[in-house]
């Protein structure tokens, strides 16, 4: 068949030009769909490791938490937000991480299929180009880690904030939970069941207690990448909150303006050089974003000179 097709192609080429075999082929173009993100709109691309409860075990991960685990989780990320400068900030948990473009971003002229895959990917490499950094006994074999993707766009900085404090409170509550449910099994010789039945319908206040009383566990003294997850971001210099709400000042009054060619790109070599920041915030509150207003700018060029 392939040979037949060969032939014709041949023939064909011959007498009608190879722009004529072309064009008869063409039109299967018009059966790619259109999937370009909202404009004008925050774009979070959350992935998530692709059945990762049994690549836990198989790898003998510490439970509840495997610093190896997290670690380099940040650094594949890390990797992601260095070579892509369109990243504003980056935010990630166990194993899903978000990575979020600026409502100006332009890249791949916004396709979706474009930057999800190039993120998903890019992100997949790394983790797997690393993993022997952080588990040097442990050699990875068949099934390779993998992750999935999705793009979603939020329509305003609050959206967006909404957003990420949902991740992060969703990394409170399960951390809270599973570190009080492994230290029932692990240090109080419950088993899963028990633990189960105890922390049925307990607040967060009850696990606390549960954790000082029982264990002597002070929850606020837990290592902050586990109580908060992990935010990376560029860094140019640290500024002194402002009085007014930041948030509010650079989404909601103005709107963007276009950006000539020549600011857009020294924007860019300036985003590309700063530095790569993986850090253990509360990003819930204000202070975080109003100590970096450069981080939700209505203006992606309102970048400070680095010093
Ligand atoms: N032991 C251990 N498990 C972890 C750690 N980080 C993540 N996990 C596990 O990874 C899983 C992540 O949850 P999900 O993403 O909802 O589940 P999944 O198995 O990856 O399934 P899909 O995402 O639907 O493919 C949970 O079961 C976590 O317990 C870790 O540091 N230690
Ligand atoms: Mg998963
Ligand atoms: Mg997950």
């Amino acid at each position: 068949m392939i040979i037949v097709l060969n032939l014709w192609l041949a023939s064909s080429a011959n007498t009608k030009g190879k722009w004529q075999i072309q064009g008869r082929f063409e039109y299967v173009k018009h059966f790619e769909q259109v999937d370009i993100l909202l404009p004008n709109t925050w774009v979070v691309v959350r992935i998530d490791g692709r059945g990762f409860t049994k690549l836990c075990a198989k790898y003998n991960f510490e439970k509840p938490n495997d610093r190896r685990a997290l670690d380099l989780m940040n650094a594949a990320a890390k990797a992601v937000v260095t070579e892509l400068p369109d990243i504003t900030i980056a935010y990630g948990v166990s194993d899903e991480y978000s990575f979020v473009f600026h409502k100006t971003c332009n890249l791949f002229e916004r396709r979706s299929s474009k930057i999800v895959s190039t993120i998903v990917s890019t992100f997949t490499a790394y983790y797997i180009f690393l993993w022997p950094t952080y588990f040097q006994d442990q050699p990875l074999s068949l099934p390779l880690p993998s992750f999935d993707g999705r793009a979603v766009c939020y329509p305003s900085v609050q959206n967006l904030r909404d957003y990420m404090s949902w991740r992060q409170v969703d990394c409170h509550i399960n951390n809270l939970y599973n570190t009080t449910f492994w230290s029932l099994v692990q240090l109080g010789g419950m088993d899963a069941k028990e633990a189960e039945n105890l922390l049925k319908g307990t607040l967060a206040a009850d696990k606390n207690e549960i954790l000082f009383s029982k264990f002597q566990i002070n929850y606020n003294n837990e290592p902050e990448i586990l109580k908060k997850g992990s935010v990376i971001y560029r860094d140019y210099e640290l500024v002194e909150p402002d009085s007014h709400d930041v948030a509010k000042e650079a989404d909601e009054l103005a709107e963007p303006v276009p950006q000539s060619k020549t600011q857009h790109e020294s924007d860019r070599k300036r985003r590309t050089k700063a530095r790569v920041l993986v850090d253990h915030l509360d990003i819930i509150k204000d202070d975080f974003w109003q100590r970096r207003p450069w981080l939700l700018s209505n203006k992606p060029g309102k970048i400070p000179k680095q010093t």
